[in-house]
């Protein structure tokens, strides 16, 4: 599963996360890497538990709780408080997977990491290299997606950021425990999400096909949620 989450944030927002994050200090991005990953990881990132990183929270949790994508693809039940990450000229992580389960400090319990999200905060002419490489059913995918767009993507995927080798790399990045924890399912579930927002669109709220079809939605999730 890999999908496109775009403008879950707007320019001016953006901006103002930029403005802080190039005002803000940085620590070594190896303090909440794995024992394997944290071999292969040359990046920088945002203390999990500074101010900073709870006043950038507060724009982006708002944010990612009302985009329809994210919403559909994730099917979130608890979303570990994104993190922010920066790779300058020169540096990359390299193929891994994220830790299976993570410990939320601040709420005192773990998610499983079922999906992992990287929001992109600069535009793709601002660096060179630093796409994200993910290891999907289809092989691999480069992404590098404009600034306030975002990639939602199976956290057992095997994954890496290719070295950046001009201009700096500044992202977001986070995991969540979905609702729906096997992929083939919650995969399912979104492209049934999608098509009865086409046909909503196009046959009308109360056509019996939209009827049915939201019916069918509710009655596999229902069937798929664990709480
Ligand atoms: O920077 C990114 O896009 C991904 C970061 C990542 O994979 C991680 O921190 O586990
Ligand atoms: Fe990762």
């Amino acid at each position: 599963m890999l999908i496109k989450a775009e403008k879950v944030l707007s320019t001016t927002q953006v901006k103002e996360i930029r403005k802080i994050l190039e005002s803000s200090q940085w620590v070594d991005g190896k303090v909440t890497a794995g024992i394997q990953s944290s071999q292969t990881k040359n990046n920088l990132q945002i203390p999990e538990d500074s101010d900073t990183a709870s006043q950038l929270q507060q724009i982006l949790l708002p944010a990612l709780a009302q985009h329809p994508v994210f919403n559909a693809a994730a099917l979130p039940l608890r979303v570990y408080p994104p993190l922010f990450n920066r790779y300058n000229e020169g540096m990359s992580f390299g193929a891994h997977i994220d830790n299976a389960v993570r410990f939320i400090q601040s709420a005192g319990l773990r998610i499983r990491t079922d999906v992992s999200s990287t929001l992109f905060l600069s535009d793709p002419d601002e660096y060179e290299g630093g796409e994200l490489v993910i290891q999907d059913t289809y092989g691999e995918q480069c992404i590098k997606f404009e600034a306030g767009d975002m990639v939602v993507y199976s956290a057992n995927s095997l994954h890496r950021v290719n070295p950046v080798t001009r201009g700096t790399r500044w992202a977001s990045f986070f995991w969540s425990q979905s609702m729906v924890k096997d992929d083939g399912q919650r995969r399912t579930l979104f492209d049934l999400d999608q098509s009865i927002m086409k046909a909503r669109a196009e046959l009308g709220e109360s056509h019996d096909i939209v009827l049915s079809l939201t019916g069918v939605y509710h009655n596999l999730l229902r069937q798929w949620t664990e709480l």
